[in-house]
């Protein structure tokens, strides 16, 4: 992973273009479900397999589809990404944003095991990360580009805040904004484009391991939380 670290920003956030073809991202939105949404005001989303419930414990008795963990999971594992982690991946959270659409600026939190992986599909987005605190917090620039990976673990997951800006474009974009300029699959575009990112729609996949599960079955045994 230590040559697609992503410079300047805490330990540790990774950068990875191109971690999945063209193939596989049209393969991939082919088959996300157009009858599970959930819309919100500033974008929808899917939680597979399920909601997590009031204190984040994750009650199901089914486990990812194969859509969202071939080839995906199976890259995961190469990469050494969540060997550190008690189930391995167990969800999944796909967001839909349209231009203009966003994020506010927010932590995962301590419900999942402090790893995050998030493959990008259809467009390319900034993402805002800002130091935890108030005046003076340092703050990076992140560029997903479509069918990219992007880990964050470590300090960058508990002492940063991340968020998507509701804006039709992304403006001055270059090295000296953008901390993961030098991993970029293609710098060309934004150059091309005098450092523009037109916003088009853009579905994220952000795969996590809820620390809390339930399964079904143990439920209806008694056997409670593992
Ligand atoms: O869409 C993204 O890349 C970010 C999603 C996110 O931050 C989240 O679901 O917690
Ligand atoms: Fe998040």
């Amino acid at each position: 992973m230590e040559p697609h670290r992503i410079p300047s920003v805490p330990d540790s956030m990774y950068y990875i273009p191109n971690f999945i073809s063209e193939e596989e991202e049209t393969s991939i939105l082919n088959k996300i479900p157009q009858n599970h949404w959930i819309t919100l005001t500033h974008r929808r989303l899917q939680a597979v397999p399920a909601k997590l419930t009031a204190t984040n414990t994750l009650i199901t008795s089914t486990p990812l589809p194969p859509y969202l963990t071939s080839p995906i999971l199976p890259r995961f594992t190469d990469l050494d990404i969540f060997s550190g982690a008690p189930h391995g991946v167990n969800h999944c959270l796909i967001n839909e944003y349209l231009p203009g659409q966003g994020i506010m600026p927010h932590e995962d939190g301590a419900a999942y095991h402090p790893v995050v992986a998030t493959v990008s599909l259809g467009g390319t987005v900034v993402l805002d990360v800002v130091e935890k605190g108030c005046e003076g917090a340092r703050k990076w620039r992140i560029l997903q580009e479509p069918r990219s990976l992007l880990v964050t673990m470590g300090e960058a997951y508990t002492e940063t805040l991340h968020g998507i800006q509701e804006v039709r474009e992304d403006c001055d974009l270059n090295a000296e904004t953008v901390a993961n300029w030098g991993l970029l699959g293609d710098r060309e575009v934004f150059v091309a484009s005098g450092g523009v990112n037109e916003r088009t729609t853009r579905i994220s996949l952000t795969y996590r391991d809820v620390k809390k599960v339930s399964t079904i079955g143990s439920k209806i045994f008694g056997r409670g939380k593992t």
